[in-house]
């Protein structure tokens, strides 16, 4: 198979000439395609069949264990002008970058398949979804591809009208760390990622095309992308609000957008539209849509099980790729957290031993389609996607934030999201656990200056449709107490949270004005049922001024960053914050 797309096929024989594949493949999408890669990868050791009786067509890759994670160091946007990158950023020249780059990609794929994979980043027909076509010489990223994006001929023909899509290419090189580099040119819709095999740096359709590429292209064409979970709440009167939330790596997406609601909330129901990106659009009536462009699920395994999340736990238990957990001695999939079972060896297929480290790393991930989520939304394939009630800040802080606060306009909104900050994860390399801003949960992945991300934040609010634009609130499931406990339960009791945020959407309580913004009434916060006193509630619904002021202090200091293109607005809304702290502290 080939394209009859010009620039596509010249595209191809040009990466072809500079990596010099031994044979270079079209994929379609199809399963016999896809069955015939699994069979391949099983025979090479890339995948390890799992338990098929308890866990029919799953599979295992073990990746190098240098290469588990994001890597945000390596991690460049390469813009003509260093600016527009922004410190929020790495900045490579986009000449220097292609030449560096390109020295790598030089006969990296001899003796190896080159795979073309054409695909579609949101509902294959609808007018916000983007396409994009990924060369890889992965059989491992095109299995995963085919799971993550609408994949193959559908997307070749839109590619093929349409004459635009972002350019990908990924070769795993020799994965030494030294050769590793994820770069993005968002001025020629271009991706060049080699060296790392691990889903974020590999899977260019997700973190690479549909956040920094899109966040690009949506400031230019007046929408957002977002590192967002899409979900629907349905109470048991029957009325659903769709809401959109942005949490950093590892702090809760997933499990958010799949939740199961605790036996003291009966009739309420949750549907998932997507765990991790969404496009959000203003339409002709002002109202805020959006779509999720994936169509699968690249989840964080360890802490799944039975108890904390069943819709999770029952979506892996077949048709699912596991990356990097341990193996009981009957083969099954283990990782800590998981309630039963042995691992016998560990993530690296090693013997295990307790006391040596995690038996499952503790960024493995299960790749899985998103129709096999007990609770999938079928508009998710949506074209023209779903109202937005409410947008959701939030992260991992052991302090200072409370469970829930509502922001008091959308400008206030923009600067909580713009201020947040969170600790850092297993999801990228580095250290774990250190605060850290990441504004709207995009550090890692806006694709251009974090000043004019917020000025394009700011503008997208300010139009004739403001009355119409959803509340933003901001959440912590995260906070602990003096021994390290987790205060609030989480994960199904997160409910208790978003029934206040659809109470307030719908006018159905007050709420009490602070500083920072408007909290629930204790009497507003049902926490009957849990094994909670009433003095918890009180400390996760308070606020502790002094640390608020040195909140303030840091997050001035953050924007100071950004220099003279911060939009003045959110320096006058910082402002108004610190002016109600003075105020309610002279009180
Ligand atoms: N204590 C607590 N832990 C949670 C909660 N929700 C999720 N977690 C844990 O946080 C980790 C990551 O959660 P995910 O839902 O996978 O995070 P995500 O935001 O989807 O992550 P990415 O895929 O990296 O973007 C898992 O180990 C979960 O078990 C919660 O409400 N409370
Ligand atoms: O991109 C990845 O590798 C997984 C992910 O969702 C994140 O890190 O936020
Ligand atoms: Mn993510």
């Amino acid at each position: 198979m080939t394209t009859s797309n010009a620039s596509l096929k010249r595209w191809v024989d040009d990466v072809a000439r500079l990596t010099q594949p031994a044979s270079i493949h079209w994929c379609n999408g199809s399963d016999a395609e896809n069955t015939a890669l699994i069979e391949a990868m099983l025979k090479s050791g890339d995948l390890i069949k799992l338990n098929q009786d308890t866990h029919p067509n799953c599979y295992l890759h073990r990746s190098h264990p240098s290469d588990v994670a994001r890597v945000e160091h390596l991690t460049f946007v390469c813009t003509r002008n260093k600016e527009d990158a922004g410190p929020n950023n790495h900045w490579m020249d986009p000449t220097e970058a292609h030449r560096k780059i390109d020295g790598l990609f030089a006969g990296a794929m001899r003796g190896r398949t080159m795979y073309v994979i054409p695909y579609c980043m949101g509902p294959i027909d609808s007018p916000f979804a983007r396409c994009g076509v990924e060369i890889t010489d992965s059989p491992y990223v095109v299995v995963n591809m085919r799971l993550m994006t609408r994949m193959g001929d559908a997307a070749l023909t839109r590619i093929e009208r349409e004459d635009k899509y972002v350019k990908g290419l990924h070769s795993i090189g020799d994965l030494d760390p030294d050769r590793r580099f994820i770069m993005h040119f968002p001025e020629e819709l271009t991706i060049k990622s080699v060296g790392s095999g691990y889903g974020g740096n590999a899977l260019l359709g997700k973190k690479c095309h549909a956040l920094r590429i899109a966040s690009w292209q949506a400031r230019e064409e007046g929408w957002l992308a977002e590192h967002m979970l899409l979900m629907g709440l349905q109470s048991p009167e029957g009325r659903t609000h769709y809401v959109a939330a942005a949490f950093p790596s590892a702090c809760g997406k997933t499990n958010l957008a799949m939740l199961v609601p605790p036996a003291s909330m009966p009739g309420w129901k949750i549907w998932t539209l997507g765990d991790d990106i969404s496009w959000l659009h203003v339409d002709e009536q002002g109202q805020l849509r959006a779509i999720n462009p994936e169509s699968g699920y690249f989840g964080v395994v360890p802490g799944t099980n039975r108890k904390t999340n069943c819709n999770a736990y029952d979506m892996i238990q077949r048709d699912t790729i596991f990356t990097n957990v341990a193996l009981t001695a009957d083969n099954q999939p283990w990782w800590e957290g998981l309630e039963n079972g042995t691992p016998v060896l560990d993530w690296q297929g090693k013997p295990y031993t307790p006391g040596n480290g995690p038996a499952a790393h503790p960024n493995s991930r299960f790749t899985v389609s998103a129709k096999q989520n007990p609770i999938y939304s079928t508009l998710a394939d949506a074209p023209e996607g779903v109202p937005i009630s409410a947008i959701l800040f939030g992260g991992r802080r052991r302090e200072v934030a409370p469970l829930v606060y509502e922001a008091r306009d959308w400008a206030h909104g923009v600067l909580v999201g713009a201020g947040m900050a969170s600790e850092t994860t297993a999801a990228a390399v580095g250290q774990m656990g250190v605060v850290r801003r990441d504004s709207m949960a995009m550090k890692p992945f806006a694709g251009y200056n974090f000043a004019d991300y917020w000025s394009h934040w700011l503008k997208l609010g300010s139009g004739a449709n403001a009355s119409k634009l959803p509340k933003i609130f901001h959440v912590n499931w995260f906070r602990q107490d003096r021994n390290g406990r987790f205060m609030w339960p989480g994960f199904g009791e997160n409910l208790r949270v978003l029934r206040w945020i659809t109470d307030r959407c719908e006018g159905k309580v007050p709420a009490i004005e602070t500083p920072i913004g408007l909290l629930p009434r204790k009497q507003d916060l049902d926490i009957s049922g849990l094994d909670m006193d009433p003095s918890t509630l009180e400390t996760l619904l308070s606020i502790d001024a002094g640390a608020w002021r040195q909140e303030v202090d840091a997050i001035s200091k953050y924007l100071d960053e950004y220099g003279s293109r911060v939009p003045s607005q959110l320096r006058e809304e910082l402002k108004g914050v610190a002016k109600r702290l003075e105020a309610a502290n002279a009180a």
